[in-house]
């Protein structure tokens, strides 16, 4: 058995008239400390699958494991969420915004400006604990949203296009700090894209799901060459074009 496991995941939304089937029979295991990436046409199912492995709400059929153990509100403080907006909250300055999980959770106070202070260093924001966020940049909130989302220690983290609102160069950056900072912490990751070369870049794996309902398609290694590069980097490697062209080749034949 892998770190996450989905067995059986089948989901269903009962409108007025009928059930439609969102996801079926997806089957797949991710290996501790293992950054993969979702992709697929709109619709397919992705972000549900995300919910669904937070344990946000349980799937009509099939489990979720982690480490073994059933998905549940036990286990559920082992899950981070990043989402495409930051949601931090305007009101707040910066370290309480990255502490309001622990707050949330009940830990020492006392630790609480350690860890924040640490968790703005590891992401470039040294001297902002003070300001609030509306006077940081779209890239910067992004950079505290992680902080904040690794301050209550998650073992998985999951990424809902958390790049897609970015700027292109703010987006080249995070990427990289993203892929450094959970390699450093030893975090395994789940990234919802659009963006075939951002999972390429990023990835050990590509899902790639097709739509109607939601199924598990194909998976793509990444080559060795690309993943001991930063994902900058990756893109500038010559494996990196025919990775792309392989997925964007099976992506076109699901129409
Ligand atoms: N609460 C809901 N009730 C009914 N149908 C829903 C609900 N949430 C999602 N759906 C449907 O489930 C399907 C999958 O949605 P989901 O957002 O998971 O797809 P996605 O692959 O993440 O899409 P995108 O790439 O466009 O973000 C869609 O057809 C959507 O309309």
């Amino acid at each position: 058995m892998e770190f996450l496991n989905l067995e059986n995941i089948h989901h269903s939304y009962f409108s007025s008239t009928q059930a439609k089937d969102v996801l079926c029979d997806i089957n797949l295991g991710i290996r501790e400390g293992e950054f993969v990436s979702f992709i697929g046409p709109s619709g397919c199912g992705k972000t549900t699958l995300l919910s669904i492995i937070a344990g946000l709400f349980p799937p009509t059929k099939g489990k979720v494991y982690i480490d073994g153990e059933e998905i549940s509100i036990q286990n559920q403080s082992l899950i981070g969420y990043m989402l495409q907006q930051d949601y931090l909250f305007p009101w707040k300055n910066i370290e309480d915004n990255i502490t309001i999980g622990l707050k949330i959770m009940e830990r020492s106070q006392k630790t609480h400006k350690v860890t924040a202070n640490a968790l703005l260093q590891e992401v470039g924001l040294a001297n902002v604990s003070d300001n609030y966020p509306r006077e940081l940049s779209g890239g910067m909130r992004q950079r505290v949203a992680l902080a904040r989302t690794l301050a209550v220690n998650p073992k998985i983290l999951l990424l809902d296009e958390p790049f897609s609102a970015l700027d292109y160069q703010s987006k080249l950056k995070l990427e990289d700090l993203v892929v450094e900072t959970l390699k450093a912490y030893q975090k395994t990751a789940v990234l919802v894209t659009h963006d075939i070369g951002e999972a390429i870049a990023m990835s050990e794996r590509v899902f790639l799901f097709s739509a109607n309902p939601g199924t598990l398609h194909r998976v793509f290694e990444i080559p060795e060459a690309l993943q001991q590069l930063s994902p900058f980097d990756a893109r500038q490697h010559p494996a990196y074009s025919d990775v792309f062209q392989a997925i964007w080749k099976e992506l076109e034949s699901l129409g």
